[in-house]
């Protein structure tokens, strides 16, 4: 039976809006310990990494050399540690699943993950997460980790933020419908396998997941799942920073997570965006343990 680490990592420094540093409290009281019980796997809470105090400074004042990225230096303190965190409960035999905070923190679980080991990613989002310091029109952070973790650009040169045993091909992304332009461009240069809501409804959830899946398994030790939960309609995930429209449904998000369950390639996971100050009766980070419940195996029969 595999033992899942839970690992708080309660930051905003990368998200336009504050409260998803909450994030990892509404989850956890949201019932996740129990959810994963469920699931038949049994759980180690590691507590909340620490999150420091953002360094009295403007935040558009950063050196040349971080161009618009708005507290990337407090970022790269907790990706640090979340990378450490995350190979260190790899070495231990256990899955880690982190929790944010925002989307900023997959920097950390990918460097992690991907440190002695090739990994694939899936990433279920409505945005791609692609900008870079020059391209990113809000200058958050959580619009740049993937292409931080890839090395893209300016990030070629951030070796804490690059994940080594992550190559291009092994990512695919999942639900996209706010792609800006400068993405759009990246994906079709670099030839991401990407999949749009569009996509989704045409092909349907179960074939594009598990296309999505293949891509990123194909040839590497495992696999990780980043959860946005914006990826959801905000119908079903309302506690989120940066809502999108036309998202997929609760009961496709489920399905999702259950062929992630079944390829059975899942080496480390993260869910992020959750904002409880946005949300309604905390449904939405009760709605990402039950996710991640799917994910780890709980079946109905
Ligand atoms: N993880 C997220 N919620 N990302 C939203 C990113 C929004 C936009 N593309 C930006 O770069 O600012
Ligand atoms: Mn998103
Ligand atoms: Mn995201």
């Amino acid at each position: 039976m595999d033992t899942v680490r839970i690992i708080g990592a309660p930051t905003d420094y990368g998200a336009n809006r504050r409260g998803v540093d909450m994030g990892p409290s509404a989850i956890r009281y949201g019932g996740l310990a129990d959810q994963l019980a469920g699931a038949g796997v049994d759980t180690v809470d590691a507590g909340d990494l620490l999150v420091p105090r953002a360094e009295e400074r403007d935040p558009d004042a950063d050196a040349p050399s971080e161009g618009k990225a708005k507290f990337l230096r407090e970022t790269a303190d907790v990706c640090r540690r979340l990378g450490d965190e995350v190979a260190a409960t790899l070495d231990d035999g256990e899955v880690p699943l982190a929790l944010g905070g925002d989307h900023s923190i997959a920097i950390g679980s990918l460097s992690g993950s991907a440190r002695d080991a090739d990994i694939g990613a899936v990433w279920f989002d409505a945005h791609a997460d692609l900008n870079t310091p020059a391209t990113t029109p809000s200058g958050n952070v959580h619009g740049m980790p993937l292409a931080a973790a890839l090395g893209i650009d300016e990030f070629a040169d951030t070796e804490w933020a690059n994940a080594a045993g992550l190559s291009p091909e092994n990512v695919a992304l999942v639900g996209l419908r706010s792609v800006d332009e400068a993405e759009a461009e990246l994906i079709k240069e670099r030839g991401f396998a990407a999949y749009t809501m569009s996509d989704i409804d045409e092909r349907g959830i179960t074939e594009v997941t598990e296309e999505a899946l293949s891509v990123a398994a194909d040839g590497v030790d495992g696999i990780h799942v980043s959860l946005d939960l914006d990826w959801l309609d905000p119908n079903a995930a309302p506690g989120v920073g940066t809502p999108v429209r036309g998202g997929v449904t609760y009961r496709e998000a489920h399905s999702a997570m259950e062929i992630v369950d079944e390829t059975d390639a899942l080496r480390s996971m993260e869910i992020v965006e959750v904002n409880p100050t946005l949300d309604q009766h905390n449904e939405t980070a009760e709605l990402a343990t039950e996710l991640a419940a799917s994910a780890f195996g709980k079946r109905v029969l």
